[in-house]
């Protein structure tokens, strides 16, 4: 690893804020999920769980219609909107995760034009990038605090590159995607590789069993949640993959990594909050 590259650990990683004994939902941020194609209302869910799970306020999944009984049914504490949002309606405090089982259809192009015109807090994630990478930078029309989450396969195709190519230079690679787009990045995958406006380092934690359908969505949400709480960028990134990271080792001890499933990662994660505000007293 590049020296410039610092590797995580515990005792370094930021400090999810303290809630006050008055606190109140509205204190927390609103996260706003954009997802669920028809067939995809999983990712939705994931992404929606993990947001409420890392401490967001509260939680609105936009999706399908057909999106609505995973959510429902996986968690009825999110409330429901439809394709396609009404931006205007968002409060002051909302946070917008866009690409969880996005699809790649007209209505995801259009949805994904007016989300990158808004400057509000932002994570982008899965088709949202599959998306980026065919429309280019000008999808990013508004100066805006914006978290993107490739996996190297994404990345590829955001820089129109090889994709083995990405895994011979992920540092010269999450730069020039940073170059190209702007914002926050994490390149997902072994190692996870994060640079944000002073961030650069690399998280020793995670797993192959995390390799498997609906890991990203859940890390998506969680780096909604903390933007929700009013983490920095930086802060935002470093802690919610660290934290991600720390959950699904958790779920390969207790299960083994072929039996892990995304939503393992969540049920781990108020566990290694504990653990960490723990050591933050
Ligand atoms: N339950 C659900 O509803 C799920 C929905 N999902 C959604 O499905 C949509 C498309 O995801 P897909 O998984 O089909 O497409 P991807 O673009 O993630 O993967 C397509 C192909 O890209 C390559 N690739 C992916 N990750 C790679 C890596 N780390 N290194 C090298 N190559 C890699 C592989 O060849 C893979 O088959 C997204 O919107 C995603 O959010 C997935 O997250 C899976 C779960
Ligand atoms: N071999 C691995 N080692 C560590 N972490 C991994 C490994 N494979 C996958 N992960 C993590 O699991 C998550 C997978 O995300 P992603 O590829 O977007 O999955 P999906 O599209 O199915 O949601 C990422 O956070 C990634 O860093």
């Amino acid at each position: 690893m590049d020296d410039d590259f610092v590797a995580l650990t515990w005792e370094r990683l930021p400090k999810i804020p303290k809630r006050s004994p008055d606190a109140h939902k509205g204190r927390f941020g609103h996260v706003f999920v954009l997802g669920g194609a028809p067939g995809m209302g999983g990712a939705l869910a994931l992404a929606a769980a993990a947001a409420y799970r890392i401490g967001a306020g509260l939680v609105t999944a936009v999706g399908h219609p057909s999106a609505v009984p995973y959510l429902t049914s996986a968690l009825p504490e999110a409330t429901w909107w439809d394709w396609p949002p009404s931006f205007s309606a968002l409060p002051d405090n909302a946070v917008l995760a866009v690409g969880p089982g996005l699809g790649q259809g007209l209505a995801a192009h259009d949805m994904l034009s007016e989300v990158g015109s808004l400057p509000i807090p932002q994570v982008w994630d899965a088709d949202a990038l599959n998306i980026l990478a065919r429309f280019g930078a000008p999808l990013l029309s508004a100066k805006a605090v914006r978290l993107f989450t490739p996996h190297p396969g994404e990345a590829a195709r955001l820089l129109a590159m090889p994709l083995p190519d990405v895994q011979l230079d992920r540092i010269g690679v999450i730069h020039a995607l940073q170059s190209r787009y702007g914002g926050h990045w994490v390149l997902k995958g072994q190692h996870s590789l994060m640079l944000g406006e002073t961030a650069r380092c690399y998280c020793p934690w995670g797993n192959p069993g995390m390799a498997t359908g609906g890991s990203g969505d859940v890390l998506t949400g969680v780096l909604a949640g903390l933007l929700a709480q009013g983490l920095s960028a930086d802060d935002a990134l470093i802690l919610g993959v660290a934290i991600h990271a720390l959950a699904g080792d958790r779920a390969a001890r207790r299960l083994g990594e072929e039996s892990l499933l995304a939503s393992n990662i969540l049920e781990e994660l108020p566990f290694v909050i504990q653990e960490l505000n723990a050591i933050h007293v």
